[in-house]
Formats: C-alpha cells, sequence, structure tokens
C-alpha cells in the first residue's frame, strides 16, 4: 500500500483549522487543509460588498473579554489594516418599550436587573449538580421565578424577559426552552470588556500565507464527502485515513491519503453528515460521539446588518449608552420579534446598525424574504423609537447561518438532555481522528475555543 500523501488532513479552514494546520506546519509536518467553501475563515466572514462605505461580519465580530487570547494574538500582528475598538461589557443596554416608543424608565430598570440578579443567584444550585442529563430548562426556571416572585403584569414580565433575552437567549443561541438549566453556561467566560477589530478575517490572513507554503497547502471548494481507513493493520488497528473530497470546480471527486486527520467540522454539519463522512469502524469513539453530536444543540444567531442615511439612534437619550439597545421580548420565543440590536457608529463612525435574532425567533425568521425581513425589523425600530417615519436603510445584509450548508447554524450550545461532558465526548481523540468542535472543551461557543 502506498505511503500517505500528508502527515495531517485538515478539514475546515475556519479559525479552529487555521491554527491547527499552521503549527502542525510550524512543527514541519506535511498538512492539507480541505475548505469546502471558495474563501477560508469559515464562521468568520468580513466582507465588504459594492457600495457599503466599511467592512461588515456576517459572521463572529467581538473579541470577547480583554483576557481573551484571541484580541492578544491579533494585538502581536501590528496590522495596519486591523483596529481594535472597545465595545465596553454589554451591561449599559438601552431598553425600549415598544409599546409607549420610549426608553424604560430607570425604575422599571434597576428592578429588571434586580431580578435578574436574583434570578442566577436562584438557579445556582441547580446549575452542574445534576450528575446525568436532566429535562429541566431555563425556560422552566424562569417560569417558577415570575411564579414565585408574582410577575404576573405584562410589561414586568417583558422586562424581566429582557434580560433572559440579552444574557442568555442572545448569548447561547437558542431560546429559554432549548437551554439545559443545570449546564447551560457551564463553561468558563473570558474576563473583562468586549471589543470589535475592524475586520476579523484579517487577523488569520497570517495563517492562511504559512499554510499555503509548500510542502503544506490549503484547498479551496473542497467538500469532504467520506473518510475511509488507508489500512489495517492485521489487529484492525486504522492505519492512515483516506479522504474523499469532492471539487466544486470540477465537480471530480479525488481521494487523499494522510497519517491522521482533524475533523473541525461544526456540529450543525456533524449532526446531519457524521455518519455518511466516517466510515463505520474508522471512529473508535463512534457510538459516544455520534450520542453527544444528537444529544448537544447547534444554535442560531442571525444578524440584518442595515445602513442608514442617519444615526437616529443617537439623537435620543440613551443613557449614556447608544451600542447596545434593546426592546421588550414576547413572550412567545418563536414569534418574529426583533429585541437586540448594536450600533456600529462608535467603531466605524457610519450609521449601521445591526439587528440580532437568536434561538426559535431567528428560525422563524430566517423563512422570511429580504423585503419582509427588513420590513419587519423597521416595524420593530419604528414603534420602539416612536416615530412612524424613521427612514429605511439604504443597503442592508442579512445572514441565514441555519441555511448555510457549511455551518448548519451559529454556535453550539448544551441543550435540555444533554451534559456538558458530552462537549469533550464530541473532541475525544480516536487513533487516528483528532476532533475540534467549537464550543467543546472549555470556554464558551466563540472563536476563541475553536483557536
Ligand atoms: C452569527 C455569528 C456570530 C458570532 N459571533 C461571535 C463573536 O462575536 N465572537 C466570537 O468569538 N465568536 C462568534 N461566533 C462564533 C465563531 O464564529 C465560531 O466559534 C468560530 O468561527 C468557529 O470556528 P471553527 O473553525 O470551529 O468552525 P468554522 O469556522 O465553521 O470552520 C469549519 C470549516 O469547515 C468547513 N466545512 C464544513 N463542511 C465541510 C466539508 N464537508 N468539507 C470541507 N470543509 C467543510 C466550513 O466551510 C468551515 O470553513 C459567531 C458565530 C456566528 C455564526
Amino acid at each position: 500500500q502506498s505511503t500517505p500523501a500528508y502527515d495531517v488532513i485538515v478539514i475546515g479552514a475556519g479559525v479552529a483549522g487555521l491554527k491547527a494546520a499552521s503549527d502542525l506546519r510550524q512543527a514541519n509536518l506535511r498538512v492539507l487543509v480541505l475548505e469546502a467553501r471558495s474563501r477560508p475563515y469559515g464562521r468568520i466572514d468580513t466582507q465588504q460588498p459594492a457600495g457599503w462605505p466599511v467592512s461588515i461580519e456576517l459572521g463572529a465580530q467581538w473579541f470577547h473579554g480583554s483576557s481573551n487570547p484571541v484580541l492578544a494574538y491579533a494585538r502581536t500582528l501590528r496590522n495596519p489594516s486591523v483596529t481594535i475598538t472597545s465595545t465596553g461589557s454589554g451591561d449599559d443596554e438601552a431598553t425600549f418599550n415598544p409599546a409607549t416608543g420610549e426608553e424604560v424608565s430607570a425604575a422599571d430598570d434597576t428592578r429588571w436587573e434586580d431580578w435578574f440578579t436574583e434570578f442566577e443567584d436562584s438557579i445556582l444550585p441547580d446549575l452542574q449538580e445534576a450528575d446525568e442529563a436532566n429535562s429541566r430548562s431555563v425556560a422552566d426556571a424562569v417560569n417558577d421565578f415570575m411564579t414565585v416572585k408574582r410577575i404576573n403584569d405584562p410589561l414586568q414580565r417583558r422586562g424581566f424577559l429582557s434580560r433572559i433575552e440579552t444574557n442568555y437567549v442572545q448569548e447561547y443561541a437558542a431560546s429559554a426552552n432549548r437551554l439545559s438549566l443545570p449546564y447551560f453556561n457551564a463553561d468558563s467566560e473570558m474576563a473583562g470588556g468586549d471589543s470589535v477589530p475592524s475586520n476579523y478575517s484579517s487577523v488569520f490572513s497570517r495563517m492562511v500565507n504559512a499554510i499555503q507554503q509548500s510542502p503544506s497547502s490549503l484547498r479551496l471548494g473542497m467538500v469532504v464527502s467520506s473518510v475511509t481507513p488507508l489500512r489495517a493493520t492485521a489487529g484492525g488497528a486504522v492505519v492512515g485515513v483516506q479522504v474523499a473530497a469532492t471539487n466544486t470546480r470540477t465537480q471530480r471527486s479525488e481521494t487523499i491519503t494522510g497519517r491522521f486527520l482533524l475533523s473541525t467540522l461544526p456540529l450543525g454539519v456533524l449532526k446531519a453528515s457524521y455518519r455518511s463522512i466516517f466510515a463505520a469502524g474508522i471512529d473508535a469513539g463512534a457510538a459516544a460521539r455520534q450520542k453527544a453530536i444528537a444529544a448537544l444543540g447547534m444554535g442560531l444567531l442571525n444578524k440584518v446588518i442595515m445602513q442608514f442615511p442617519t444615526a437616529f439612534w443617537t439623537s435620543k437619550d440613551l443613557a449614556g449608552s447608544n451600542q447596545w439597545i434593546g426592546s421588550l421580548p414576547l413572550e412567545d420565543p418563536a414569534a418574529v420579534q426583533w429585541n437586540e440590536f448594536f450600533s456600529l457608529k462608535q467603531a466605524t463612525g457610519q450609521n449601521v446598525l445591526v439587528a440580532f435574532q437568536a434561538g426559535d425567533a431567528a428560525a422563524t425568521v430566517e423563512k422570511l424574504g429580504d423585503k419582509e425581513t427588513v420590513d419587519s425589523a423597521m416595524v420593530a425600530l419604528r414603534q420602539m423609537f416612536g416615530n412612524p417615519s424613521l427612514p429605511n436603510p439604504t443597503r442592508y445584509v442579512i445572514t441565514r447561518w441555519a441555511q448555510d450548508p457549511y455551518a448548519l447554524g451559529s454556535y453550539s450550545f448544551v441543550a435540555v438532555g444533554a451534559t456538558d461532558g458530552m462537549r469533550n465526548t464530541l473532541c475525544r481523540t480516536a487513533g487516528r481522528l483528532y476532533f475540534a468542535v467549537t464550543n467543546d472543551c472549555s470556554v464558551r461557543g466563540y472563536a476563541t475555543s475553536a483557536a
């Protein structure tokens, strides 16, 4: 049998694959990265479509936490095309009541904040207490809390839910009824305020260049369809892997061999295709891995990035904050609703507002057409600001991550019925196979954990 062509074949040129491949390349190994898309960086996707005055981020946008190692890495690059702007902690969001078109009162704001703190304390005993998965969701605890506290008034309920929306639903990209109460926030969070790079993808461009140096290589437009053993020892141990990938340009399938394989396929793709890609017998950890793949949840966070003729949102008294702007959520998590907006005025100087949607609401809105989506966001903004004549955006970009075939969602979360330990199971090494899955081992589902 032939000698494998590469030491390591890496599936995926997202930040996980790029970092791993550039390290392996530095260790003088022959590495091949196979990437399905026609561009690297995966769920980091910086674009500057025609007419836009600034580049926009369709995927990851923030370095979360000032102690974030990716932020530290970005600073070492001294790349003049990547400026980094602090966006604070996000705690100073201005909340609007669409029923009045006004910002909520300071008294209401403080009460909801206090309730949220009390709620967080009340669920502490539940967190990671269960040895096994249980069926309690964050929504169950929220409902219990509102019953015990007798929060019955619709405005007060929506006010309290606005804190759940901001802190959990948007953060974990899943509705509260999907999040496992004992494990949803078992991961560690990085301390300190957040910041945004002016161009997220460029932070990793040096890695792309490094990988492209012979004898290593990065091939775009290569959709991996199967991983089979290259050969097995008499005892049945797998020696080397054989990867089949379809070249999207020629539509031809190619077979490439390697001594080891690193899969960075996102959880959404593993959910849809693990069984068809990984041949029976090649993954010694298959049974536990498949259980984890099925039980963990793939969350959804989408954006509508809108450019306006004026930054109408900065003209209001926004209590010192005009970066995060929120609205009071509806109690039905799947309703079409718009509760979180982020202003890019400070970071870019442009009149750009990003509408975020997460969880079931995001899944509902993904089914709408472009015009319907933007129209419904504008209805929400006009109600929030009490101004029916707010202008339409001059241009906009809508993300639909659940429909992206190479992501099938935004990032993962611990769903009801799963345990935190399943993240480790998901990325457990098995013989010649290595797995890196976002949100896996320790740090929440961000670019940092991938790297
Ligand atoms: C809307 C959104 C907002 C986010 N916001 C933030 C944020 O603010 N801060 C933050 O830190 N993180 C954020 N994240 C998460 C962050 O983007 C991801 O955690 C990180 O980019 C994942 O990197 P990865 O390499 O693990 O996966 P990916 O980037 O998904 O890389 C996997 C690669 O595999 C490729 N692939 C898939 N199928 C195949 C196949 N069959 N064959 C070959 N290649 C294949 C994909 O095209 C992809 O390039 C956000 C994500 C989204 C979607």
